[in-house]
C-alpha cells in the first residue's frame, strides 16, 4: 500500500487513477508520495519515507528541489499540461491592455440604475477607446510550452512576433511558426516591441529580469504581461515606470500587496491554469508519473533527478538507488551484490547535475540485510526494492 497526500485539491479525473494499492492520508508525515499545486513546501519537514512529489503544473518554485534531491525524493512536474489554458488568458491579457474593457465594464455598473443608461453609454464611451493589436510588435521571452503557443496565436492575430529563448528545445523549435522572428538577445526585444510577455521559470538568473534598467531600454508606452511569476518583475521599478508613462500597462497573473491596487496594473488572481481542461490534464499527468515511479521506478519529467525509462519489471526484484553523482558508485553497488553471489540481469545508470539514479534488476529475492548494505554506501540517498 502506498500512502499519498494531496496538498491542494487535485482534479478527480487524476486522483481516480489511484488503484486500491494507494491510500490517501491526512498528513504529509505519513506520505510516501505527495501531489501539490501551488502550496509552498519550503518550510515543511520532509518525512524519511517520502519518495516522490508530483507538481500538477509547470512552476516548481514552491518546492525545495535541492533539499528533496538530497533526501532522494524525486520531484516531477507536468510540462505543457496547462499551456493552452495560460495561452488563452495571455491573449485575453493582450486585449484587456489594449481596449479599456475593464474600465468600461466598471463604468456601466456605476450608471446601470440610470433610466438613461443607453444614451449615457453612447455619450460617454469615447473615454474608453483603445487601440488594436493588429500589426503591433510582441516580444515573447521564453519559448517553452506556453511561450510558443502565445507566439503562434499572436502571429495568427496579425501581430509581428519576436521570440527569445537561449535554451530553446528542439521540440519547441519545431512547433514555433516560421513567421516568428527568433532573436539572440533580450535587448532586441526590449528595443523593438510594443508588448512584452514573459514565460520563463523563476530562477536566480530570471528573478527581477524586468527592472529599471531593462525597462529603460523599452519603448515608451510599452505593455508588459507577466503570466509566469511575480518575482520576475521588480515591483518598485514597475510602479515608477507606470507613473512616468514609460510602461502603459502591466498585466499580471500574480498580484501581491504591492501590485494588487497599483495604478496601471491589470491584476488577475492567478487564473492562467484555472480551467477544467488544464486542471484535468495536469492531474492526470502528475498521477500517472507518480504511479509509474512508485510501481516501476521509471522517472519521467523530473526536475531534480534524471529521466530514466526502467522498462518492464523483472521476474525477480528491482533495486532503485537515488544517489550523489560521484565516482565509484556503480562498482560499490555491484560489489555488494556480487559478494552475495547475486546475478544482475539489467543495470541502468543516469545522472543529472549533482545527482544520479541507478536501477538494478536481479532474478531473485533481496534480503533486507543486503538492501541495508547498499543504503549504507556513502553518497546513497534512497534505496527502494520493487
Ligand atoms: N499563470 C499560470 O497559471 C501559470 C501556468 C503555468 C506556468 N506558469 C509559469 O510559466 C512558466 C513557463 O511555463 P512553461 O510551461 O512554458 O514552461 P517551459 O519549461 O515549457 O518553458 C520555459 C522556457 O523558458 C526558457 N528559459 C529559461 N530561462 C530563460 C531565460 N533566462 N531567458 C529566456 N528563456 C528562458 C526555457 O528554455 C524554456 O523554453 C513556468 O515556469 C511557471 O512559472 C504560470
Ligand atoms: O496550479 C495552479 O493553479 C497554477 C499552476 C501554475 O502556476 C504553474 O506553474 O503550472
Amino acid at each position: 500500500m502506498v500512502n499519498y497526500k494531496c496538498l491542494n485539491p487535485i482534479a478527480a479525473v487524476g486522483v481516480n487513477l489511484f488503484t486500491d494499492d494507494y491510500k490517501q492520508v491526512d498528513s504529509v508525515e505519513e506520505a510516501e508520495a505527495v501531489l501539490v499545486r501551488s502550496a509552498s513546501m519550503h518550510e515543511m519537514d520532509l518525512p524519511a519515507d517520502l519518495k516522490a512529489i508530483a507538481r500538477a503544473g509547470a512552476g516548481v518554485n514552491n518546492i525545495p528541489l535541492d533539499k528533496c534531491a538530497e533526501k532522494g525524493i524525486v520531484v516531477f512536474n507536468t510540462p505543457g499540461a496547462n499551456a493552452n489554458g495560460v495561452k488563452e488568458l495571455v491573449m485575453a491579457g493582450l486585449m484587456l491592455a489594449s481596449r479599456n474593457v475593464v474600465g468600461g465594464i466598471n463604468w456601466v455598473q456605476s450608471i446601470k440604475d440610470d433610466p438613461d443608461v443607453a444614451k449615457l453609454v453612447e455619450k460617454g464611451k469615447s473615454q474608453f477607446a483603445g487601440r488594436e493589436i493588429l500589426g503591433k510588435k510582441l516580444g515573447v521571452i521564453g519559448l517553452g510550452a506556453i511561450g510558443v503557443l502565445v507566439a503562434n496565436a499572436a502571429n495568427g492575430l496579425g501581430m509581428e512576433v519576436y521570440g527569445y529563448d537561449p535554451y530553446l528545445s528542439l521540440e519547441h523549435a519545431w512547433n514555433l511558426s516560421r513567421d516568428i522572428k527568433y532573436v539572440k538577445t533580450k535587448e532586441e526585444i526590449y528595443h523593438t516591441c510594443d508588448y512584452i510577455t514573459v514565460h520563463v521559470p523563476l530562477l536566480p538568473d530570471t528573478k527581477e529580469m524586468i527592472n529599471k534598467d531593462t525597462m529603460a531600454m523599452m519603448k515608451d508606452g510599452v505593455v508588459i504581461l507577466n503570466f509566469a511569476r511575480d518575482l520576475l518583475v521588480n515591483d518598485n521599478d514597475m510602479e515608477a515606470a507606470l507613473k512616468r508613462g514609460k510602461v502603459k500597462c502591466y498585466v499580471t497573473d500574480f498580484p501581491n500587496e504591492k501590485t494588487a491596487g497599483m495604478e496601471g496594473v491589470i491584476a488577475i488572481p492567478h487564473l492562467g491554469a484555472s480551467t477544467e481542461e488544464s486542471e484535468d490534464n495536469c492531474a492526470v499527468m502528475a498521477v500517472k508519473q507518480l504511479k509509474q515511479y512508485m510501481e516501476t521506478g521509471t522517472i519521467k519529467n523530473s526536475v531534480n533527478y534524471p529521466n530514466c525509462d526502467a522498462g518492464a519489471l523483472p521476474s525477480g526484484k528491482r533495486i532503485t538507488i537515488n544517489h550523489k553523482n560521484i565516482p565509484n558508485m556503480l562498482t560499490q553497488f555491484t560489489g555488494v551484490l556480487s559478494s552475495e553471489n547475486i546475478n544482475i540481469s539489467n543495470l541502468i545508470n543516469k545522472s543529472k547535475g549533482d545527482y544520479a539514479y541507478t536501477v538494478i534488476d536481479i532474478e531473485e529475492e533481496l534480503s533486507a540485510a543486503i538492501e541495508e548494505k547498499i543504503s549504507e554506501i556513502e553518497g546513497v540517498l534512497k534505496v527502494r526494492v520493487i
